[in-house]
């Protein structure tokens, strides 16, 4: 399955929250990365045709979406970024109440709901009420319930938002698991989340698409416009003034801060080998 996204632009007022946006989706991790208010939602609303666009196209496999209506809903996953859970409901309870609001026959969806309560780890407090659960349990149902129904199209606004380190890491797992044989579009502002599995990074600034390519190539992009400047607390906070600068790291020979631009500061000492995905959305989002 592919996903043609063409001259996408959605305006709220004056506000112009996505500008001639295009992409091509297909199987794997997409990741969505830009800082908050950036468009993320609102082409993830056009994408689940849950807002009207004001001009573009979105094509599923040759198809636009809105004509294929509940045939393309079929094939849609959504873990939107807020969302009630039924708080008095089990796990189980709430993913058989949204099996039928999907429309998924009893039969297959018992059967489904037990593979994917095994799949995100929830097996055994399947009978527990949701309200009792952690952040990250939480999540891992809303990430089940978008996985019934086997959709070839999986949407996730922010998955990991308000989780602890270790369960960023567990549902970044399964996200990673269930990608396989699926289009996953991952939105997200934190970049660790989708440093390891994206398979492309989309990065989006004031509505635009300011850059995208594989993490490797965006890595290459930007060799040449990374380096580590060593600073003491005084010092820090002019060079965040004057600068584009990331991590500051403690190094053996002291405080070192990241910057990033075309133009480096005298005495940045160039980094190489280490550039990561932050360097690169440091990069291009303040470019
Ligand atoms: N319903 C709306 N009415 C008015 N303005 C809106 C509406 N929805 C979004 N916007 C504006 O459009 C722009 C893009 O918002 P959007 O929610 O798509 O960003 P985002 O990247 O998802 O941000 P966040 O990471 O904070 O969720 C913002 O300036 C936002 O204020």
């Amino acid at each position: 399955m592919e996903i043609t996204i063409s001259h996408l632009t959605k305006r709220f007022g004056d506000k112009t929250a996505l500008d001639d946006v295009s992409l091509v989706l297909d199987s794997g991790v997409h990741a969505l990365l830009g800082p908050n208010g950036a468009g993320k939602s609102t082409l993830i609303n056009i994408l689940t045709d849950s807002i009207v666009r004001d001009q573009g196209e979105v094509l599923c496999n040759d198809h636009e979406i809105t004509k294929l209506g509940a045939k393309y809903r079929e094939l849609l996953g959504y873990m939107p970024q807020q969302q009630r859970l039924y708080e008095n409901y089990t796990a189980e309870e709430f993913l058989k109440y949204m099996a039928a609001v999907k429309g998924i026959a009893p039969a297959t969806a018992g059967k489904q709901i037990a593979e994917l309560l095994q799949v995100v780890n929830l097996w055994e407090v399947r009978r527990k009420k949701v309200g009792g659960f952690s952040g990250g349990m939480k999540q891992r149902v809303l990430l089940a319930q978008a996985l019934l129904g086997n959709p070839r199209l999986l949407i996730l606004d922010e998955p990991t938002a308000g989780l602890d380190p270790s369960e960023r890491i567990n549902i970044r797992n399964y996200i990673a698991a269930v990608a396989q044989k699926m289009i996953v579009l991952f939105a997200t502002h934190v970049v660790s989340d989708i440093e390891c599995i994206a398979k492309d990074v989309i990065l989006i600034r004031d509505g635009r698409i300011c850059q995208k390519g594989t993490p490797v190539e965006l890595i290459e992009s930007i060799q040449g416009k990374v380096g580590e400047l060593p600073c003491d607390l005084d010092s820090l906070e002019k060079l965040q003034e004057r600068y584009c600068t990331g991590n500051v790291y403690q190094r053996r020979e002291g405080l070192r801060v990241r910057i990033v631009g075309d133009e480096l500061p005298e005495g940045c000492l160039p980094v190489r080998d280490s550039i990561d995905l932050e360097d690169v959305y440091m990069y291009y989002i303040n470019k």
